[in-house]
């Protein structure tokens, strides 16, 4: 617990803080301040520099440093400084071209292979692979041998063939935060995926990008010296650092100097580009995402209309492996009603919740039933249209669920502007309306997640689940991380909201205290079938299945004074191990033969209360749940 506080708080670090505070240190500074020397030197070459790089002076030939040449002079009397200036702009601006193309490759298509995982990240994974087996030295010398004229190609291939790496860590750093749960709450309000990568996804990767850009800047401006040396740069008498290196070299025996100058100004941007890496990957250290994907769903159309507002029918969940894990799944829920899907932990409840929103584990799909929302049969559609409008969610854990990188008022915003639109006041006043409406005072919008209590966090989880003014409310154990006193006002706080903008609520929850406290209705799950379904007055006086029975059993506030509370022996079979026929018969006291014989049909012994049990008669009128 505590290292997950501790988590949290590293996570919540302000990131403007963390950066300057990473790049005020010596390390960032000294390395900044020489590149941007170096850029400001090129740049106003034409300004600044005391000669022209082409002037020769013969009576001056390999000069050391002097008042008038402060570099010395080269074999052809040429300024040494004034070559150096004027090689900086090939040099810096090849590199720039490198940079710039393995950025707009490596990033663009990594960001895509691991945001959009499927066949775009498989074809993405064969490709790179095939790019790292082609040698990169080789075929830049063929692309020379092509079009050397054109140093702009060269350098454009230079970075499509290096471009592979980086594209590699950036897919991994995106599929990493992709997992983030509140990178799938972000979908679940319905944003647009470019801006779920440009708010959520590209400043959690930043760091390891730019990280890997500065030392590719490096090994850019490493190459372009060495094809330069080699006779493959810039043709004479255009200057560059590679092509200086290698006239000094040939002259080293008469004038050592002359190799000093280009050495030292192309190592230390080298170091300097290294430098800078090191220091934006302490800035951005901490960084650690955590996993949970999603997938699309298959539907039938709908047999029979519904007036219900969501309505599954025969609703069958299929895990990566061909795990079923819910099977044959009916629930309706009308309009502003309360409808709780309780039972034990492992039944499928929170997928049954995620396949309502299609947002089902990687590999994971609906693959039977159908689906019908206020009326719209979404066989064709699936329900990810109703994500975030219409449908809303809001999790056990809150606080996961918010981007720990900005303040609360920041995204909760993000969520009223693509709802709503509107100018930045509108905005705003619609953002610290739905804070006060979940009890929250206004400055909560200036604090960070990791600044939250649970109970703030979930609040905050309720309003930006209102900001799409949703119909239904899909509540996934809201309070089980809460104590007792906060559970019992994040519920009133729900009941109110249910109260005044008519929205349906289905609570998943295993808290039989909380389903007698909240709803009307319940769904009693059990092992991926929903065994009983009814009033929850009357599921507590007079269950119609051993399993709703033996949880109510084991319930506390239902205990006799004197008496021990009951417990089911055995536990939830995983999916994969269900028995045939009736799921609960091994632990079921009333078991007999024809319980495993096949599936057990949904019988409905009372108006609206629906049990999947064969023996149902022998439990009617709770004689054995009170006995
Ligand atoms: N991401 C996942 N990958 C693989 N299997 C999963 C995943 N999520 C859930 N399952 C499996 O699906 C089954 C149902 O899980 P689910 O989370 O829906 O249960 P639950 O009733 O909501 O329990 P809990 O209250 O503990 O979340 C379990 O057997 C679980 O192991």
């Amino acid at each position: 617990m505590t290292a997950r506080i501790e988590e949290f708080v590293a996570r919540g670090v302000r990131p403007g803080r963390r950066w300057r505070a990473a790049l005020r240190r010596p390390l960032a500074v000294l390395p900044l301040a020489y590149l941007a020397l170096l850029v400001a030197g090129s740049v106003l070459a034409p300004l600044l520099a005391p000669y022209s790089p082409v002037a020769a002076d013969l009576d001056h030939v390999l000069a050391g440093p002097s008042l008038s040449h402060v570099l010395g002079t080269d074999a052809l009397g040429r300024d040494v400084l004034a070559r150096l200036m004027y090689g900086g702009r090939v040099s810096l601006l090849h590199a720039a071209i490198v940079v710039v193309t393995v950025v707009v490759a490596g990033v663009a298509s990594g960001i895509a292979a691991g945001y959009l995982d499927g066949w775009f990240d498989r074809a993405f994974t064969w490709v790179v692979d095939v790019l790292l087996a082609i040698p990169v030295l080789m075929t830049l010398l063929v692309v020379l041998a092509v079009v050397g004229e054109h140093q702009t190609v060269v350098m454009v291939a230079l970075g499509v063939l290096v471009s592979p790496g980086l594209a590699r860590v950036v897919r991994g750093a995106t599929l990493a935060v992709r997992k983030e749960l509140y990178v799938a709450a972000a979908r679940v309000c319905g944003l647009p995926h470019h801006r779920i990568v440009a708010a959520h996804v590209l400043p959690r990767i930043a760091g390891p990008v730019i990280v890997q850009v500065s030392l590719l800047a490096g090994g850019a401006l490493l190459i372009d010296a060495g094809l330069s040396y080699l006779g493959f740069g810039a043709q004479p008498p255009d200057p560059t650092w590679g092509d200086m290196i290698a006239q000094a070299a040939s002259v080293i025996d008469r004038q050592p100097w002359l190799l000093v100058p280009p050495g030292v100004v192309l190592g230390l941007a080298i170091l300097a580009f290294g430098l800078l890496g090191d220091a934006v990957r302490d800035a951005t250290a901490g960084h650690s995402p955590l996993p949970q994907p999603a997938r699309t769903s298959t539907l039938t159309p709908c047999a029979e209309p519904s007036a219900a507002l969501l309505s599954l029918r025969g609703l069958e969940v299929t895990l990566a492996g061909g795990r079923v894990v819910v099977e044959d799944l009916c629930l309706e829920i009308g309009h502003g009603e309360t409808v709780a899907l309780a039972g034990e932990s492992g039944c499928g409840k929170s997928i049954t919740g995620r396949a309502i929103l299609d947002l089902l584990p990687a590999g994971g799909a609906v693959t039977a039933g159908s689906f019908r929302f206020d009326g719209e049969d979404l066989a064709a559609t699936g329900p990810r249209a109703l994500r975030g409008s219409r449908i809303a969610l809001i999790s056990q854990d809150p606080v996961a669920a918010l981007d720990p990188v900005f303040p609360i008022g920041r995204q909760v915003g993000e969520l009223v502007r693509l709802r709503h639109g509107g100018s930045r006041t509108s905005v705003r006043q619609r953002t610290l309306q739905l804070l006060r409406d979940v009890n929250l005072p206004e400055e909560v919008a200036r604090r960070y997640p990791h600044e939250l209590s649970g109970g703030m966090a979930q609040r905050v989880a309720i309003a930006m689940a209102l900001a799409g003014e949703p119909s239904l409310l899909i509540a996934d154990e809201p309070t089980t991380a809460l104590d007792a006193a906060v559970q019992a006002e994040v519920l009133a706080l729900l009941g109110r909201l249910q109260a005044e903008r008519g929205m349906a609520i289905l609570l998943i929850t295993h808290d039989w205290a909380v389903v007698t406290s909240f709803c009307r209705r319940a769904y009693v799950m059990y092992a991926g079938h929903i065994v009983e379904s009814g009033p929850v007055e009357e599921l507590l006086t007079r269950p119609r299945h051993p399993y709703t029975e033996g949880l109510l059993g084991a319930m506390p506030s239902r205990a006799r004074p004197g008496t021990r509370l009951t417990a089911i022996p055995g536990s939830v079979p995983e999916p994969g191990q269900w028995p045939s026929g009736c799921h609960f018969a091994p632990r079921c006291t009333l078991a007999t033969p024809e319980c495993s014989a096949a599936p057990v049909p949904v019988s409905e012994p009372d108006a609206g209360h629906r049990t999947r049990c064969l023996h149902h008669d022998e439990l009617a009128g709770g004689e054995r749940a009170s006995a």
